[in-house]
C-alpha cells in the first residue's frame, strides 16, 4: 500500500442515549408499589486516539462514516439500560482535527493522546429517578438524547525525525528509497511526489523516520506550486536535510542559489530556524554533477553546513549520510525526550451554559435558544401529557415563561424552542402547555387508577416503550 492519504473528511456519529423507562412496581397484594423504571444508558462517544503503529489516514479515506453504538433503554425493576460502546478510532501521530470551516479543534501528538470527536447522548431518566416528594408516581420518563453528529477533517502533519526538502526532481524520494525500505514513486518530472513519503532508517543502534515533501519552488511559502500545504509537514521534524541537485539542466539554477531559495521559503514559513540542518549534494554519479559538487562544497561549508556528496542512483555516500543523520536525531531526542506515556484527553469544550435567550422574529414567532431548554425538549416524549407538563415546569423554573411574557408573547402566539432547522414549535398557552386541566394534581398517573388487567397494562407499556425506542434507533444520521 503506497498511497499516502493525508487529508480526509470524516463523518462521525456518537450513540444515542437510551430512553428512560416508566414503570410501576407490582407485587401481589401491593398494587401500587411506586415507580421503578430505570434510566437509559449513555450513547457511546467517538474518540480519536493516537496510535503510533498507524501511519496513514487511508482507512478513513476508504470508509469515512463511523458511528458509536446507542445506549439501551432502561427497564422496570430499577434496571438501567446498558451504556453504548465508545468507538475508538486509531489515528497517526501528528493528526490535526479541524472543523469544516478549517478551525483547528485538536492537534494530536504523542501516543495515546485522545480527542472526543462526538459525544454520546445522555440516557433519559426513568420514572424512578424522576420521583420526588411532590411527584410521587411520575407516569413518564425522559427520552434519551441523540448523540453528536458531526463532520470533521483530519489532516496529517508528518511526524518524522528527518525531513528532506528541496526543488522538484532533486532526488528526495530517490534518497528515501535507498536509505529505507520505502518504495515511493520516483520520476523525472517535477512534482512527482504529491504527498509526503515516510521511510524508516536503521543506522547502527538508532532507528529513525525520514520523510520527504513535495518539491518546493520560489514562492512556496505563499502557496506556489504545492507549497504551503506541504511545508506544514516539515514543522514536526527535528532535523532538516537540503537535497540539492548537482545535475539540473536548468541554466538559472545551481546548488547554492537553490539552497538560498529554499532557506528563504523556510524562513518565510517561519518557526523552523532552530532545526539542525545539513546539506546533501545529490547525483554525483553524473560527471558534471561531481565537478559542480566539488566546486560548491567549500562555499556551503563556509556557511556552516556539513556537506554530503551522494548518489541515490549509484548508492554512493549513503552510509556516512545515514549515520550523520542518526547522530543528529539522537541528539535532538536527548534534548527533547518525547513524552511517550503522556495520555492527554482533549474534550470539546462543554457548552453547558445556564442561560437562554428569547427573541421575537419578523413573522411574530418567539424563538427560545439555550442549551438547557433545547436539551429538555429533546428529552420530552410529546405523546405523554405528563411529560409535557414536566417540561413546562422545568421551563418555568428556568424563567422561560417569564421572559416570553416580557418579550410580549400572548396566549396563542407561536413559540419555537431550538434552532431554525430543528425546533419544536407550539402555540403558547401556558396552562395548556402545563397540561394542568388534564392532569388534575400534577404528578399523578391516571393510568394507575384505571383498572386494567395487569397483563394488558404490561403489554401496553412495553409497546409504548418499543415504539419510542424504535423511532429513536431508526434515526439515521447519514
Ligand atoms: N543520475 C541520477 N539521477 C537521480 C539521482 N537521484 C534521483 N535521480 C533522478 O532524478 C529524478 C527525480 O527523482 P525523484 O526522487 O523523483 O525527485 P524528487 O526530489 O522526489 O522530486 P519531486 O517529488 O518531484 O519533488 C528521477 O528521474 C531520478 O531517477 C541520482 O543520484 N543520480
Ligand atoms: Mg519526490
Amino acid at each position: 500500500m503506497t498511497t499516502f492519504v493525508d487529508r480526509v473528511e470524516l463523518h462521525v456519529a456518537a450513540g444515542n442515549g437510551g430512553h428512560g423507562c416508566a414503570s410501576v412496581h407490582r407485587e401481589k397484594f401491593k398494587p401500587l408499589g411506586g415507580p421503578d423504571g430505570g434510566n437509559g444508558g449513555r450513547g457511546g462517544d467517538v474518540i480519536l486516539t493516537v496510535d503510533q503503529s498507524v501511519t496513514t489516514l487511508l482507512e478513513y479515506h476508504h470508509s469515512p462514516h463511523r458511528k458509536a453504538t446507542n445506549g439501551k433503554p432502561g427497564e422496570g425493576g430499577h434496571r438501567s439500560g446498558k451504556d453504548g460502546q465508545d468507538l475508538v478510532l486509531a489515528v497517526p501521530d501528528g493528526t490535526v482535527v479541524l472543523d469544516k470551516a478549517g478551525n483547528v479543534l485538536a492537534d494530536l501528538v504523542g501516543h495515546g493522546t485522545s480527542y472526543v470527536a462526538a459525544q454520546g447522548g445522555r440516557g433519559g431518566l426513568g420514572n424512578a429517578a424522576l420521583a420526588s416528594a411532590r411527584r410521587k408516581a411520575p407516569g413518564f420518563a425522559l427520552l434519551g438524547e441523540p448523540g453528536d453528529v458531526c463532520e470533521i477533517v483530519l489532516e496529517l502533519k508528518t511526524v518524522a525525525d528527518v525531513a528532506l526538502v528541496g526543488y522538484p526532481s532533486a532526488g528526495k524520494s530517490s534518497l528515501i528509497s535507498v536509505l529505507s525500505a520505502a518504495k515511493p514513486k520516483i520520476a523525472d518530472y517535477p512534482f512527482t511526489t504529491l504527498v509526503p513519503n515516510l521511510g524508516v532508517v536503521t543506522a547502527g543502534s538508532t532507528v529513525y523516520t525520514i520523510a520527504d515533501v513535495p518539491g518546493l519552488i520560489p514562492g512556496a511559502s505563499q502557496g506556489k506550486g504545492l507549497g504551503l500545504e506541504f511545508l506544514r509537514h516539515v514543522e514536526r521534524c527535528s532535523v532538516l536535510v537540503h537535497v540539492l541537485d548537482t545535475a539540473t539542466l536548468e541554466s538559472d539554477r545551481d546548488p547554492v542559489s537553490d539552497l538560498d531559495v529554499i532557506e528563504e521559503e523556510l524562513r518565510q514559513y517561519g518557526g523552523l530556524d532552530n532545526r539542525p540542518r545539513l546539506v546533501v549534494l545529490n547525483k554525483i554519479d553524473v560527471p558534471d554533477g561531481r565537478d559542480l559538487a566539488e566546486m560548491v562544497r567549500p562555499d556551503l561549508q563556509a556557511r556552516g553546513y556539513r556537506v554530503f556528496e551522494v548518489s541515490a542512483v549509484a548508492h554512493t555516500g549513503l552510509k556516512e549520510l545515514s549515520f550523520a543523520l542518526a547522530e543528529l536525531v539522537a541528539a535532538a531526542r536527548a534534548a527533547q525526550p518525547k513524552g511517550e506515556a503522556t495520555r492527554i484527553v482533549i474534550r470539546p469544550k462543554a457548552v453547558d451554559d445556564a442561560g437562554f435567550t428569547v427573541t421575537r422574529e419578523e413573522d411574530g414567532l418567539f424563538r427560545v435558544r439555550g442549551e438547557k431548554p433545547e436539551r429538555w425538549v429533546r428529552q420530552t416524549d410529546f405523546n405523554n401529557d405528563e411529560a409535557v407538563g414536566y417540561l413546562a415546569d422545568r421551563l418555568n423554573r428556568l424563567g422561560v415563561e417569564e421572559e416570553l411574557m416580557k418579550a410580549g408573547a400572548r396566549a396563542g402566539d407561536g413559540v419555537a424552542i431550538g434552532p431554525e432547522e430543528n425546533a419544536v414549535v407550539f402555540d403558547w398557552e401556558p396552562s395548556v402547555m402545563a397540561g394542568a386541566e388534564m392532569l388534575g394534581r400534577r404528578g399523578e398517573d391516571h393510568r394507575l387508577e384505571a383498572p386494567r388487567p395487569a397483563a394488558q397494562r404490561r403489554r401496553d407499556r412495553q409497546a409504548e416503550r418499543d415504539d419510542a425506542q424504535r423511532e429513536f434507533d431508526d434515526f439515521e444520521p447519514f
